[in-house]
């Protein structure tokens, strides 16, 4: 059987008095693409989170790569773009190339000299999401598109196994969208990296991913993106609460 790089079970959580996960049961398996979707407030990253160990469960149990999250200490395994990472100030002083190796410093130490061999790792990421010519620009005069390519860049660069990323296609413009799931199927493709993927691009997990939950507080749909594909009628209108048009993307990946 493969391995299981994340399992939730039976997890709940809330904010105070807000109960924002009821009994959630998920399961990554290595080398698998979860895209996670779910109308806004559902608790997606809420649920990414717990899944990094941010936040505790008020019950259930959670385990990365078999290992209880909160003990979990291998953190270069796990790369991670949060929702907020490209809402940068564009006057921020750090160049393409500093912010991708900052990427390294967990597994360094913050004070630890950078030898060639990790500027060679930097360069590399950067080239992997195609940013080679801009290595040297300030992070701040990059477009939204090139921004979330250099915090993919930052989150690849120790190499990670696994891959979280929340919401990373917000503000971006169609065409950039387009590029950047290319490269997200090259990873998982051709490295054999386990993903996942908090997207409201509905269009996105029924074409780019192997496997969707839909979640809504509760889990309304965990499986194949086939099955999910051919229900996702039913599913959306249980969890979305409301009649929703899908309109069809066709992403050539
Ligand atoms: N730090 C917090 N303190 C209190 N409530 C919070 C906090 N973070 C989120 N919430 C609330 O928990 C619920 C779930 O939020 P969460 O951010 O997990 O949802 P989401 O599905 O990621 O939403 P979106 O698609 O809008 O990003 C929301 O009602 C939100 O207002």
């Amino acid at each position: 059987m493969s391995e299981k790089i994340i399992e939730i079970k039976n997890v709940h959580f809330a904010y105070e008095h807000q109960k924002v996960l009821d009994g959630v049961d998920l399961t990554l398996l290595k080398g698998e693409f979860l895209g996670i979707i779910g109308p806004n407030g559902s608790g997606k990253s809420t649920l990414v989170k717990l899944m990094l160990g941010l936040l505790k469960p008020l019950k259930g149990e959670i385990t990365l790569f078999g290992e209880p999250v909160r003990q979990f200490k291998t953190r270069s395994r796990v790369g991670y773009v949060s929702q907020k990472s490209n809402s940068f100030n564009r006057g921020f002083p750090a160049t393409v190339r500093e912010v991708v190796a900052s990427g390294l410093y967990g597994r360094l130490g913050l004070f630890r000299r950078m030898k060639k061999a990790d500027w060679e790792r930097v360069d590399q990421a950067i080239e992997q999401v195609g940013l080679s010519p801009f290595a040297g620009r300030n992070i701040g005069k990059l477009s939204g598109g090139q921004q979330q390519r250099a915090f993919i860049a930052r989150a690849l660069v120790s190499d990670p196994d696994l891959l979280i990323l929340d919401e990373p296609t917000v503000g971006i413009d169609v065409k950039s969208v387009e590029e950047f799931y290319q490269l997200l199927a090259d990873l998982h493709r051709n490295k054999g990296l386990s993903l996942v993927l908090v997207t409201h691009d509905i269009g996105v997990v029924t074409t780019c991913v192997d496997r969707v939950a839909c979640l809504n507080k509760r889990l309304f749909f965990h499986g194949d993106s086939q099955d999910f594909r051919e229900h996702q009628h039913e599913i959306l209108s249980a969890a979305y609460g409301h009649e929703i048009r899908v309109i069809e993307h066709h992403h050539h990946v």
